[in-house]
């Protein structure tokens, strides 16, 4: 209704609506720009998805963390924790935890942590290996929310949602920036929810 003083109520929350989502779109856009492929690597056969250009980008850098603050905020009101996974997790995990004023724990790779751990092995889409978690890093019934750069078959994030559980945390769901959707991770993860900025 162009002109017109009065603006109904669906007019002004559709509006509204519209302008975040065009804003949502237009971050997403600008992390899909600043993904590179690299066909067969590590392994022929594997299209490597390469976030590294995210992270020299301070506009791309921002916009995703903005998309998981959004996506985190969502879940829940009150996550106590961000959980991100070694090593690429690492990357995007404590930016999170940070914007959101909260703490962050980092799963690692098995030996890279002092203390108490907890294990779990895992396959990979090109590989074996093994995390871990330092046993008083996360509370019972505390809520976390998982973090990583990408989800391919699902064995990484499974693994890292079977310590949080061993520790009684409650998972209230994973983040990732890329999801290959042929692979069918977030089949694999159910019950647990996974979020995606990206799909290829
Ligand atoms: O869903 P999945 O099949 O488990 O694969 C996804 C995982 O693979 C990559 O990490 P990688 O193990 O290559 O280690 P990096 O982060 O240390 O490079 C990626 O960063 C995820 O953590
Ligand atoms: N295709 C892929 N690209 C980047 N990282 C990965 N981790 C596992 N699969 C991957």
């Amino acid at each position: 209704m162009r002109g017109s003083a009065s603006t109904s109520a669906t007019g002004f929350y559709g509006c509204i609506k519209g302008l975040f989502c065009t804003n949502m779109e237009s971050k997403l856009q600008l992390l899909r720009k600043h993904v590179r492929t690299f066909p067969d690597f590590p392994k022929p056969g594997i299209q490597f998805r390469d976030i590294c250009p995210i992270l020299k980008s301070p506009p791309a850098l921002t916009a995703a963390i903005d998309l998981f603050e959004e996506q985190v905020r969502t879940i829940h009101p009150q996550v106590d924790l961000i959980v991100g996974l070694d090593a690429r997790g690492f990357l995007f995990g404590p930016l999170l935890a940070q914007r959101l004023e909260i703490g962050f724990v980092p799963v690692r790779k098995r030996g890279k942590l002092p203390g108490t751990t907890v294990t779990a092995a895992y396959d990979l889409e090109y590989g074996k290996a093994e995390l871990e978690i330092q046993e008083d890093a996360v509370s019972p019934a505390q809520k976390v929310v998982l973090i990583d750069d990408l989800l391919a078959t699902g064995g990484t994030l499974c693994a890292a949602c079977e310590l949080l559980l061993r520790l009684k945390a409650q998972v209230l769901g994973c983040l990732v920036l890329i999801e290959l959707k042929d692979l069918r991770g977030a089949e694999r993860l159910k019950p647990h929810t996974v979020f995606s900025l990206l799909q290829y």
